[in-house]
C-alpha cells in the first residue's frame, strides 16, 4: 500500500511541479487518485502502463482569441477554450462556461472531473470542457450573438457529432446554444443536430434536459437517503445558486415535499422561512434575467443578505451546493454541521474544499459527491445524442424514466465499490474507483494513445 501511495504522491507531485499556477486542478487530481490506491494494489498493470501519467495530460487544449464588437461600436477581445481531457469512452463531451473567472486551470479542473463522470452514467461519451472569460451578464441579446458566433467560427474547427459534443455550463444556456449552433450550421453547412447538447426542444433537443441535473441530483440524494430509511419530505433544504441546477433541484425538492428556503447569486442570498416561491425564482431569473434581490419586494416574509458563503449558516436538514467551485470551504462544513446538517448532495462541481468534504465524511455527514450526484444533466445530453441519431425525439416521460434509472446505477456502483475497497458510506471514493477503472480498462484495451 505504501508503495503505490507513494506513486500517486509522485505522479500529483510531478503535476504541481509542471503547472505550479493550477490549483483546482491539482485539488480534482488529488481527490481522485488519492481514493484509488487500493485498486492500483491490485491491478499494477495501471502503474506499468502509466495510465495515472497518462490520465492528467489532456488529449488535446486549445486556447484562441474571440473577437467581436460590442453595441457601441467598440471591439473587444476575449479569449477562448477548449480542453479535449479523453476520448477513451467516446467523442469528447462537456459543458461550455462563459464567466470572467474561466481560465485554463478552472477548464482543466472541469474536464477532468468529467471525464470520470460521464464514465459513470455508463453512456458512450468521453471528457472535455470550454469556455471562455466573456461575461454575458448586462450584454444585450446582440453582443451575445455577435460574442457566439466569434466563438463557434474558432470552436467549430475541433467539434463535430463524433469528435467533441459540447454544452451549456454557468453562463451558457439554451439562448448561446442557439447562437452557437447557428454559426456551426452556416459555416459547416451542415445540420449536425447532435454537435451540440441542451439545444432547444424545437430544433431537436431533448425533453428534460432543461431539468436534468437538478432533477438527477434529488433522484441520487433520494437514493442515498432511502438507503437509511431517511424520507425527504418535510426536510429543510439550503439551496445554493438560482440558475439551471438550482432552479431544478429546488422544483424537485419540492415534489418530493421538502421545504426550500434558500438559493442565491453571486451577489447574495434570500431565506425564505415560508419556503421558496420558486414561479418567482424563474420569472426573476429566466424572464427578466435579474438579480435574486428582487425576490424580497415581492415576499416581505423573506429577508436578503449580502454575500455567498452565510447561505449555509443557515439551519437545515439537507444542504444542495448548486452554484459554483469553492463554495463551501472548511468553516462553512463547521457551521453546516455546527446546525445539524445530515446529508449534502454537490449539484455543482466541486463546490467543498478537499478539507470541506474530509470534515463531512469525519462528522458522518451523508455526502453525495459531484461527479456522482450532478451526472444527470451529461447523462441526458448523451440521452440527447442518440436521439439525434436516430433523428426521433423521446417524450418527457421517457427520458425522465432513463435519467432517474441512471442515477440508481450511479448510486448503486459507487456504493458497491465502496463497500469493496473503502467505508460503505464514501461515495467519493466508491464514486471515483468506479469511474477510474472503467476509463483505465479501456485506455489499457485501446493500446498507447
Ligand atoms: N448545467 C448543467 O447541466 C450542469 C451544471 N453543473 C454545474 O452546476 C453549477 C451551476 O451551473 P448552472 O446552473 O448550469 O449555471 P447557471 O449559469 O445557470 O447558474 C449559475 C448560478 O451560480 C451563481 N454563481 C456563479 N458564479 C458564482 C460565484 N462566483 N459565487 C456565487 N454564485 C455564483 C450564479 O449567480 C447562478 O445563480 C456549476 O458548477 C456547473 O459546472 C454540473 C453539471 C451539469
Ligand atoms: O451536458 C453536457 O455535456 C455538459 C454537462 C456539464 O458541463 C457537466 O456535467 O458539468
Amino acid at each position: 500500500m505504501a508503495d503505490m501511495k507513494q506513486y500517486v504522491e509522485d505522479v500529483l507531485a510531478s503535476i504541481e511541479q509542471k503547472d505550479p499556477e493550477q490549483k483546482m486542478f491539482h485539488d480534482t487530481v488529488s481527490e481522485v487518485f488519492s481514493s484509488i490506491v487500493p485498486v492500483l494494489e491490485v491491478h499494477p498493470e495501471y502503474r506499468e502502463n502509466k495510465i495515472l501519467e497518462r490520465m492528467v495530460e489532456p488529449e488535446r487544449t486549445v486556447s484562441f482569441r474571440v473577437v467581436w464588437q460590442d453595441d457601441k461600436g467598440e471591439v473587444q477581445v476575449n479569449r477562448g477554450y477548449r480542453v479535449q481531457m479523453s476520448s477513451a469512452m467516446g467523442p469528447y463531451k462537456g459543458g461550455l462556461r462563459f464567466h470572467p473567472s474561466v481560465t485554463l486551470d478552472v477548464l482543466k479542473f472541469l474536464a477532468f472531473e468529467q471525464v470520470y463522470k460521464n464514465a459513470l452514467t455508463g453512456l458512450p461519451i468521453g471528457g472535455a470542457k470550454g469556455g471562455s472569460d466573456f461575461d454575458p451578464h448586462g450584454r444585450s441579446d446582440n453582443e451575445v450573438m455577435h460574442f457566439c458566433q466569434s466563438f463557434m467560427t474558432e470552436l467549430c474547427r475541433h467539434i463535430g457529432p463524433n469528435v467533441d459534443v459540447p454544452a451549456g455550463d454557468i453562463g451558457v444556456g439554451g439562448r448561446e446554444i442557439g447562437y452557437l449552433f447557428g454559426q456551426y450550421k452556416r459555416i459547416r453547412d451542415s445540420y449536425d443536430a447532435g454537435v451540440l447538447t441542451g439545444k432547444r426542444v424545437d430544433y431537436w433537443g431533448s425533453l428534460a434536459r432543461t431539468e436534468a441535473t437538478g432533477y438527477g441530483l434529488l433522484y441520487f440524494v433520494k437514493n442515498m437517503l432511502d438507503a437509511k430509511g431517511i424520507d425527504l419530505a418535510g426536510k429543510t433544504i439550503v439551496v445554493s445558486g438560482s440558475g439551471n441546477v438550482a432552479t431544478y433541484a429546488i422544483e424537485k425538492a419540492q415534489e418530493y415535499g421538502a421545504k426550500v428556503v434558500t438559493c442565491s447569486d453571486s451577489n447574495g442570498y434570500i431565506y425564505d422561512p415560508e419556503g421558496i416561491d420558486l414561479a418567482a425564482v424563474k420569472e426573476i431569473k429566466q424572464v427578466r434575467r435579474g438579480r435574486i434581490k428582487e425576490y424580497v419586494e415581492t415576499h416581505p416574509q423573506a429577508e436578503y443578505h449580502e454575500g455567498c458563503r452565510g447561505v449555509w449558516t443557515v439551519k437545515c436538514d439537507i444542504a444542495l451546493p448548486c452554484a459554483t467551485q469553492g463554495e463551501i470551504d472548511l468553516a462553512s462544513a463547521k457551521a453546516l454541521v455546527a446546525n445539524g446538517v445530515t446529508a449534502v448532495g454537490e449539484g455543482a462541481n466541486m463546490p467543498s474544499s478537499l478539507d470541506a468534504i474530509a470534515y463531512f465524511q469525519q462528522q458522518k455527514v451523508l455526502f453525495a459527491p459531484a461527479k456522482a450526484a450532478n451526472a444527470g444533466g451529461v447523462a441526458v445530453s448523451a440521452l440527447e445524442m442518440a436521439q439525434n441519431s436516430e433523428r426521433l425525439q423521446w417524450t418527457f416521460e421517457e427520458v425522465d424514466g432513463r435519467l432517474k434509472a441512471i442515477m440508481k446505477n450511479i448510486y448503486e456502483s459507487a456504493r458497491k465499490n465502496a463497500e469493496k475497497y473503502a467505508d460503505p458510506d464514501d461515495l467519493v471514493a466508491g464514486a471515483n474507483i468506479t469511474a477510474f477503472v472503467r476509463v483505465a480498462d479501456v485506455m489499457l484495451a485501446q493500446g498507447l494513445v
